[in-house]
Parts: structure tokens; sequence; C-alpha cells
């Protein structure tokens, strides 16, 4: 589906990436983990812009429109598919259809106020939930998300992980939750100084290999670990 290499990424003199090579499969559910500042969002970023025709992205900074309805932030997931005069109809005046779809989804993401409630009004967990549910609507084949679920309990997020792996064939996310990662995708990556310094697949993966990647351990003569200048 997607082949890297070599990609080196900079925000003006500091690097964020350093010849990064990566192949990823249509259906592969890849989880992205690493400490802060290792290049994760960077990454992902230019992911989406190779992959955005059919892609959805939930990205940390959600994007939402703090004065409109959550009805709204959601709906926006859906303008690329109807003409400008429909979202502009729908934006005066709600159509059912949208409306009845856009309610469904809030109320399987536990959002369980009307959905003309404005943005501002939302605590973090809600306006992560609308972000969540505007990337559901885009109704895409691969879901790119960055920690779509930091502000939530584990409990719901396994529920919306659930949600998004029934709707999509290909998942790739920012994850820091490591039990999230381990039990759920099939895939992990791990990076470090914008280097890849894990890439491990579901039957190489437990937690050891993952606490070892945090802990600065080197990797065994013979891993699935994988250094940037390896792959
Ligand atoms: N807009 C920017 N301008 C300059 N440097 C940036 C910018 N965004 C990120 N960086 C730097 O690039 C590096 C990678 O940042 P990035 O946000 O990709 O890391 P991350 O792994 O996603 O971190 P976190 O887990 O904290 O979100 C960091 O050193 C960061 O300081």
């Amino acid at each position: 589906m997607l082949r890297i290499e070599n990609l080196t990424l900079k925000y003006e003199e500091k690097l964020a990436i350093r010849q990064l090579s990566l192949s990823i499969k249509a259906g592969e559910k890849l989880a992205i983990i690493g400490t802060s500042g290792a290049g994760k969002s960077t990454l992902l970023a230019h992911l989406y812009q190779c992959l955005k025709n059919d892609a959805a992205y939930s990205s940390q900074k959600q994007g939402l429109v703090e004065g409109l309805s959550t009805y709204h932030n959601v709906f926006m997931g859906s303008l690329s598919r109807h003409h400008w005069s429909y979202n502009l109809f729908n934006l005066v005046s709600p159509f059912k259809l949208p409306l009845s779809e856009v309610t469904l989804l809030c109320q399987e993401l536990e959002l369980d106020f009307p959905v003309s409630k404005r943005l501002s009004e939302l605590s973090g967990g809600q306006r992560q939930r609308v972000a969540l549910a505007r990337a559901l609507y885009q109704q895409k084949d691969i879901f790119i998300g960055d920690e779509p679920f930091s502000a939530l309990d584990p409990l719901m997020s396994r529920r919306l992980l659930d949600m998004v792996f029934e709707r999509h064939n290909t998942v790739i996310m920012v994850l820091h939750d490591k039990s999230l990662a381990l039990e759920h995708f099939d895939r992990i990556i791990g990076l470090k100084q914008g280097q890849l310094h894990l890439d491990a697949r579901q039957d190489e993966l437990n937690s050891q290999l993952v606490d070892d990647f945090y802990s600065d351990v080197p990797p065994p003569a013979v891993s699935p670990i994988l250094t940037g200048s390896d792959v």
C-alpha cells in the first residue's frame, strides 16, 4: 500500500525524522510508539499526506470549530462526499438523514447530549470523541489516528478502538498505552529520535520487547528489532 525510503523530515534546522524506511501493507493494524518528541506525530502527518485520498485523520490538534455545534463538527467529516450546495443548506438547517446518522454515531461514542450542543461547552474527553466521530464519518478505508483516546478511560478506549477496527481496513495509530498496542495491533513500530528502533509483528510481539524498547536495552543479536539503517 505504501513504501517510504530514507525519509528525512525537518522543521527548519530541527531534524524530526532521520532516514526512515517503512512499508505498510493494506489491512495492517499498525501502532506507533515512542517517547515524547521521538517524531511520531511528524511521521503520522507525513503518512496522511501520502494516503489522504483514502484516509481519515484524527490528529492531536483535532481542528474542531468552537462556535459550531457537535452535529456540524461531525458532519464536516463528510464534506467531500457532497456537493457544496448540499453542504451549505445543511449547515443552515440540517437534513434528516445526516442528522440521524450523526446522532446515532454520537450515541455509539457515548456522547449522551443533544448534537446541537456547541463544541465550546464540551469537556476534553467529549471533544476527543467528537473529533473521532468526525473521522469515522469520513467513511474511509484507512484510519490514521494520533493518540485518539488519550483523554479517555481504558474501557472506553478499547470499545472505541473496536469501532475503528470494524469500520476501517487499515489502521495506523500513535499510542501511549502499551497494553492497547500489544493486545489489539498486529504490528508495532517504535521511534527514537526520529529513527526506527523497533518493528515487530504480532507473532514476535511481547511485553518485554516493548519494555526493552522504552528502557534502551540494546536488541539481541537475532531479533525482530531493526535499526533505521537495517531497513
Ligand atoms: N512545528 C514545529 N516546529 C519545530 N519543531 C517541531 C515542530 N513540531 C515538532 N517539532 C519537533 O520535532 C520533533 C518531533 O516532534 P513530534 O511532535 O513529531 O514528536 P512526537 O513523538 O509526536 O511527540 P509527542 O509524543 O510529545 O506528541 C520534536 O523534537 C519536536 O520538538
